[in-house]
């Protein structure tokens, strides 16, 4: 069986081929190249998972029309492979949360943390029952550049620093060092939350584009699962 994953973050969407338990590299692209994603010949079906708007679910569902696929949505859920929403209105819980959830408590089979940092930056907090102890949201790296660079007349630029955090000798480096404390920090603190609340350390699930902003020190500390949220897809094939 095969069957085509397609997760809609909030900038991009990424793609990846499911033949048997096998997950191939995933691909990343904008919705303009949702007419052109590669499925293959043999594949019977497509799951989709979807943080955007109405229209890039349409443009999924359309899409899988025209391929003469079937194509089914997944939503967060109340309780699925394990997992316990922490919502009252678990429908509400972001479905790329929900998703990295299944898959890292999946592995973990007990107690675990969820670190995204995408567009936005989620933590999220699961015990050893399954039971999600529930979660943050705050910006990702870019927004919070962005953000400053619109809203300051002065600070213009924005140098790359990489490796361990230091202070920056100029607008650009400071600006750049300054939001990747801010991810840092925002880490530290859930890893230090999560631990007080569980009482003893969990393993850390790390995914989304902004992990290249931690430290190098603390990459060694989690998994860094690039597709996390398509390996929760996976699950539900
Ligand atoms: N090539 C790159 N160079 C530097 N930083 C990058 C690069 N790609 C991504 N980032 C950083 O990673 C952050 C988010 O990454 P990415 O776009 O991969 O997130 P994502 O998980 O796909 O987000 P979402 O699913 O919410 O759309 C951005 O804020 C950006 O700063
Ligand atoms: C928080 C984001 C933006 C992270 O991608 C996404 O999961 C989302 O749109 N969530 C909906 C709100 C919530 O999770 O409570
Ligand atoms: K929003």
């Amino acid at each position: 069986m095969t069957t085509f994953l397609v997760e809609a973050g909030n900038s991009f969407l990424k793609s990846a081929v499911l033949s048997g338990a096998e997950l191939s590299p995933s691909i990343r692209f904008q919705a303009e190249q949702i007419a052109a994603m590669p499925v293959p010949a043999d594949c019977q079906r497509m799951l989709f998972a979807s943080v955007g708007n109405e229209a890039i679910a349409e443009a999924l569902f359309s899409f899988a029309m025209s391929q003469g696929i079937e194509c089914l949505e997944i939503k967060s859920e109340a309780k699925a492979f394990g997992v316990t929403s922490a919502y009252a209105e678990p429908q509400r819980l972001g479905v790329d949360r929900w998703l990295a959830m299944l898959a890292a408590f999946n592995e973990a089979k007990g107690a675990c943390l969820v670190l995204d940092i995408g567009t936005a930056a989620t933590a999220d907090l699961i015990d050893n029952n399954g039971q999600h102890l529930g979660g943050w949201i705050a910006p990702g790296f870019q927004m919070m550049t962005d953000a400053v660079l619109s809203r300051t007349a002065k600070v213009i630029g924005l140098e790359p620093t990489e490796g361990e955090l230091v202070f920056g000798a100029s607008t650009g480096t400071g600006l750049y060092a300054g939001c990747r404390a801010m991810v840092t920090g925002f880490v530290t603190s859930a890893i230090a939350t999560a631990k007080a609340q569980i009482g003893q350390d969990i393993p850390l699930f790390f995914t989304g584009g902004g992990i290249r902003h931690l430290p190098n020190s603390m990459g060694s500390l989690g998994r860094y699962r690039p597709d996390l949220v398509l390996e929760g897809l996976a699950l539900y094939s």
